[in-house]
């Protein structure tokens, strides 16, 4: 059964076609990489799902709900979670916080509920507390409650916005170049947490990622993208020798020598 459905998403940016009639069906529970050179409109289609950029053209579908022209707030609610390639989280806040600000779209008062100190919002803030807490035991990360999130290492940054994302209950989490600056041990214990997190979230998984081993160890189901269109789509093996890919990322010269 899919459970996100893309068809013919373009945007252009002047004269740039940053995704070209892009079409793509994801299984419920699966984890699909999106690959492609630089430039070649990964994340564009990341923000079009997510709905930083409203598309020129095309839907997207979450289940039986239509995604194109909703505000990204409302989409995340929706059940689209999302970490970003270049590390966004709140420095100077303690990691505890910069979860429970993943948990807030799920605490019906709301920031008012909190600020006017209503007791039945202070007893669902301990709750998020809790939930938080839980979160950073499952990324290894609770011993870091009360540090600046500034303060941690490269590797733990990025598992943290990993727990911030899994704390809006995502149905899919999207996550732009999670491997992005980790070292090989890093990327190895990563993969183990997408796949553990998968199964325990009960998510279904899209990631963009430059690491080919990670993609091929991970991925059931990748999309290739070049120039902003689609290239080529299926399983890890059929991917690596597929040869419009290796053109994408080798240049033509690679498939005659
Ligand atoms: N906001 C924007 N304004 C103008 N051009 C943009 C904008 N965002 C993306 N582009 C252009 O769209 C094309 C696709 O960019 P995009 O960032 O989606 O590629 P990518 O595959 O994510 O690349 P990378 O792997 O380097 O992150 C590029 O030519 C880029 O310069």
């Amino acid at each position: 059964m899919s459970i996100l459905q893309v068809s013919h998403l373009t945007k252009r940016f002047g004269g740039v076609v940053a995704a070209k009639d892009i079409s793509m069906t994801v299984e419920n529970g699966s984890i699909t990489a999106v690959i492609g050179p630089n430039g070649a409109g990964k994340t564009t289609f990341f923000n079009m799902i997510t709905g930083v950029y409203k598309p020129d053209e095309g839907e997207i579908w979450l289940g039986n709900q239509s995604l194109v022209g909703l505000k990204a707030h409302d989409i995340s609610k929706r059940g689209i979670a999302r970490t970003f390639q270049n590390i966004r989280l709140f420095g100077s806040m303690t990691v505890l916080e910069n979860v429970m600000v993943g948990l807030h779209n799920h605490i019906k008062g709301g920031l008012f509920g909190i600020l006017l100190n209503v007791p039945s919002i202070r007893r669902e803030e301990r709750e998020a507390q809790k939930e938080a807490y839980r979160l950073l035991e499952y990324v290894g990360l609770a011993q870091f409650l009360n540090e600046e999130a500034q303060n941690l290492s490269y590797g733990a940054q990025r598992r943290l916005e990993l727990a911030r994302a899994l704390a809006a209950k995502p149905k899919v989490l999207l996550l732009d170049e999670p491997a992005a600056g980790m070292n090989p041990k890093e990327t190895k214990e990563l993969t183990e947490l997408i796949y553990c997190v998968r199964k325990e979230f009960d998510v279904t998984i899209i990631l963009i990622e430059h690491d080919m081993k990670l993609v091929m160890e991970i991925s059931e189901h990748i999309i290739v993208l070049d120039h902003g269109e689609k290239i080529a789509e299926g399983g890890p093996l059929d991917i690596r020798s597929n040869p419009k890919v290796i053109e994408a990322y080798l240049g033509k010269n690679a498939l005659a020598q």
